[in-house]
Order: structure tokens, then C-alpha cells, then sequence
């Protein structure tokens, strides 16, 4: 039976996990029996689709190829359009919710009320949106579990790459004390364009091009997305139950070219670093750019990749690298959470 899917915005990452859908369909059937289908889209500006039997994928890319919107798909019976998200998520026949609108980084709304009526409606939800994780992950967790439904996030610390599901699987069993790394694309490719001499606004343009920044990439350069998926890694995988004013937090907008240049002449690299410490009595976390040395594993990690080192008592140091943010990448992420659901996996 199909896994109908209800796409709650359909920006960058949304067409990303289209086009997944579209190109391998078939291998995903094939190899793991998954039959993904879009039923609904629900987007903004773009407006909105819904047929219960499943969208043409095509033919909503040939639509936003005429003028960005889904007007011009075409009219079919049990065709209904214009839905807004919170009728979409009520209405759609849906198994899962796919949250992937943009992150608010003050109230994390209307996506922690997305997920609240999905779980309502004993549908999943799956999401790259930060906000509903950092912001309200117990209180969600709780929901879902007595709506005795899947939450899943993946994509929301460095996209594609393992993030969140490898501490909590594969390193299960350790005492994790330390957990520190890159966790934004977009101020690390623009930290590595200004070594080469760019300034801040342009590798700001170039970055936003390439689809990692985020719509107000205030959050990037700021710190703020980084402040999140902090809170994220604190709280899911360290149970800290931090907030927002527990963490301390600067971006990269005080450092100036000298600053990179005077760095490069010490042989070292400025990073914006997110560190989340367990010393057995508390947890603390911090966002700050860091003067590293070129030994530190973290020097060498340019443009939009990130990475993360996972201090485990067993194990020993775990290190992790991979994309931070990217279109096909971050479309990987929920795809992963997706099969996850099917397979009732963590
Ligand atoms: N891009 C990346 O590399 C990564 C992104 N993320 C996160 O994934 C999410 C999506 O990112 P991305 O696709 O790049 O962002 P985009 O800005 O490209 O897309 C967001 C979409 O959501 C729509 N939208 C906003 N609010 C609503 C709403 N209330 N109801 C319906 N639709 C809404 C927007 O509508 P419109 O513009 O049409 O008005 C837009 O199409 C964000 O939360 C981001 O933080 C996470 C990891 C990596
Ligand atoms: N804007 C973010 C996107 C992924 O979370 C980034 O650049 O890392």
C-alpha cells in the first residue's frame, strides 16, 4: 500500500524530495517495498494541491515552470486546490506530514501547531524545520507517542549526514561528555570565500544560490540556526532539556577580513563552533566563532560541508562529516525518515 505524503510548504527542500521521489520511485519500491505518493501540497504563495489518489509529479514541476505557482495544474476530478496548511494536514488522506516551511527562530511557529494538528489527526510528521525540535521537542514527543505516532528530524542538524539518528543508534550504550562541530553551510562556505578574499555579503549571495541559507539568513549569520540545532543535539541526544537562553550565542558578523587574514598568517582558521558539554552535574552549550589551529580535525572542513565529534566513554571519539545544508541532501533527509517510518525504526 502507498505512504501518501502531505508537503507542508514546497520551497527548495520540498522539490528536493520531489524530484527523490519522481527520479527513484521505482528502485525504492524495488529494494525496500516503500511506495512513496504525494497527495498535498501546501504552499504560501505557491498555493495548494490535493487529489487523494496522488499528484502528477510532473506535471506540478511543468506548473511552477510557467510562473512559479501550482495554478497550472491541470483540473481533474477529486482535484482540490487552495487548501491552507492547517485544512491541509485536517483534510489530506496523508500518512505522514512533511514540515518544511521556514524555520522561525523566535516562536517556532505555525510548525509546532503544524505538528500538533498532524498528530491530532494520527498522522507522522517528518521535517527539516528546526523550530518544532529546538523549541517544543518534549511536548511533541509526548504527543506523538500518545497519538501513537512517528516524529522524525533527521534533517534538521547537518542535513543528509547521520547527525541526530548515529548518536542515538550507533552510539547507543556510550556516556557521550562532550559533542562539538561545525553545524551551519552557509557561514562556513562564506568563512572559507572570505580566506580567498570575498567579502561577507557576496559569499552571502553565492551561499544563498546553492539553496543553503535560510529565508532570512539573519539565522545563519547570526548564529541562531546554529543556536537551534544545538538545542536539538542537547536535548534529544543528551536529554538536557535546554532552552533558547541557555546558550550562549555569536555569529560571525563581527569578523572583519582582517580578522580571517590576520588568522591565516597564525596558520589558523575562524569557525562558528556549537559545543555541547555533560560534566555529569549539567549540560551547557555555546555558539562562538573559534580561532582553530590546523590541527584541530575541524580546520579542514570548507565551504557548506560541516562536521561533528561525538566524545563517547567507550567508543572513544566518534567523528562525523558530511553536508551541512543542500537541496538533494537535505530531500535525502526526510527520504531516510521516511523509509525509517516503514521499517519502524528510530
Ligand atoms: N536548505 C537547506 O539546506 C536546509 C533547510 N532546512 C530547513 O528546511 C526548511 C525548508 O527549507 P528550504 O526549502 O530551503 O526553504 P525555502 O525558503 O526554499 O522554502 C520554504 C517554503 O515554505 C513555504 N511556507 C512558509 N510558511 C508557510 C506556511 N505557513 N504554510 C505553507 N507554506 C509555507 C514558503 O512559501 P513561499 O515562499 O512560496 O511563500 C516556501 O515555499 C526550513 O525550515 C529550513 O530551515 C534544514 C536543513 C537544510
Ligand atoms: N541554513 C542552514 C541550512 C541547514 O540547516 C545552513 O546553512 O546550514
Amino acid at each position: 500500500m502507498a505512504h501518501k505524503l502531505a508537503f507542508i510548504g514546497f520551497g527548495g527542500v520540498g522539490r528536493g524530495l520531489a524530484h527523490i521521489i519522481q527520479d527513484r520511485g521505482h528502485s525504492l519500491k524495488e529494494t525496500y517495498g516503500t511506495d512513496f505518493q504525494i497527495v498535498s501540497i501546501s504552499d504560501l504563495y505557491k498555493g495548494s494541491l490535493h487529489h487523494p489518489d496522488g499528484l502528477d509529479i510532473q506535471a506540478v514541476f511543468d506548473s511552477l515552470e510557467q510562473d512559479g505557482t501550482l495554478y497550472h495544474y491541470p483540473e481533474q476530478d477529486g482535484l482540490i486546490r487552495d487548501w491552507d496548511s492547517l485544512t491541509t494536514i485536517e483534510q489530506s488522506n496523508a500518512d505522514t506530514m512533511v514540515e518544511i516551511t521556514f524555520t522561525d527562530v523566535h516562536t517556532g511557529q505555525p510548525a509546532i501547531d503544524h505538528c500538533k494538528k498532524a498528530f491530532s489527526a494520527g498522522k507522522n510528521a517528518v521535517m527539516t524545520n528546526k523550530g518544532p525540535v529546538a523549541l517544543a521537542y518534549t511536548e511533541l514527543n509526548d504527543m506523538a507517542a500518545e497519538y501513537n505516532v512517528q516524529f522524525k528530524f533527521e534533517g534538521t542538524v547537518m542535513s543528509g549526514t547521520p547527525a541526530v539518528r548515529m548518536p542515538l543508534t550507533s552510539l547507543a550504550g556510550n556516556e557521550i561528555s562532550q559533542i562539538r562541530g561545525i553545524f551551519n553551510g552557509t557561514t562556513n562556505y562564506i568563512l572559507s570565500r572570505m580566506e580567498s578574499g570575498m567579502t561577507l555579503d557576496d559569499a552571502l549571495k553565492e551561499a544563498q544560490e546553492q539553496g543553503y541559507a535560510e529565508a532570512d539568513p539573519t539565522s545563519d549569520v547570526e548564529g541562531w540556526d546554529v543556536l537551534y540545532k544545538v538545542i536539538i543535539l542537547a536535548n534529544v541526544v543528551m536529554n538536557a532539556g535546554l532552552s533558547k537562553d541557555d546558550v550562549q550565542c555569536e555569529g560571525i558578523t563581527t569578523l572583519s577580513p582582517e580578522d580571517i587574514q590576520q588568522a591565516a598568517s597564525e596558520g589558523k582558521k575562524w569557525k562558528l563552533i556549537g559545543k555541547i558539554k555533560n560534566d555529569q552535574e549539567k549540560v551547557t552549550a555555546s555558539v562562538l566563532p573559534e580561532k582553530v589551529p590546523q590541527d584541530d580535525p575541524l580546520a579542514g572542513i570548507s565551504g557548506a560541508l560541516n562536521a561533528v565529534t561525538y566524545e563517547c566513554d567507550l567508543s572513544g571519539p566518534v567523528t562525523l562529516m558530511g553536508a551541512g545544508a543542500g537541496i538533494p541532501e537535505t530531500g535525502f533527509a526526510l527520504l531516510i525518515d521516511l523509509i525509517n517510518i516503514e521499517r519502524n525504526h528510530v
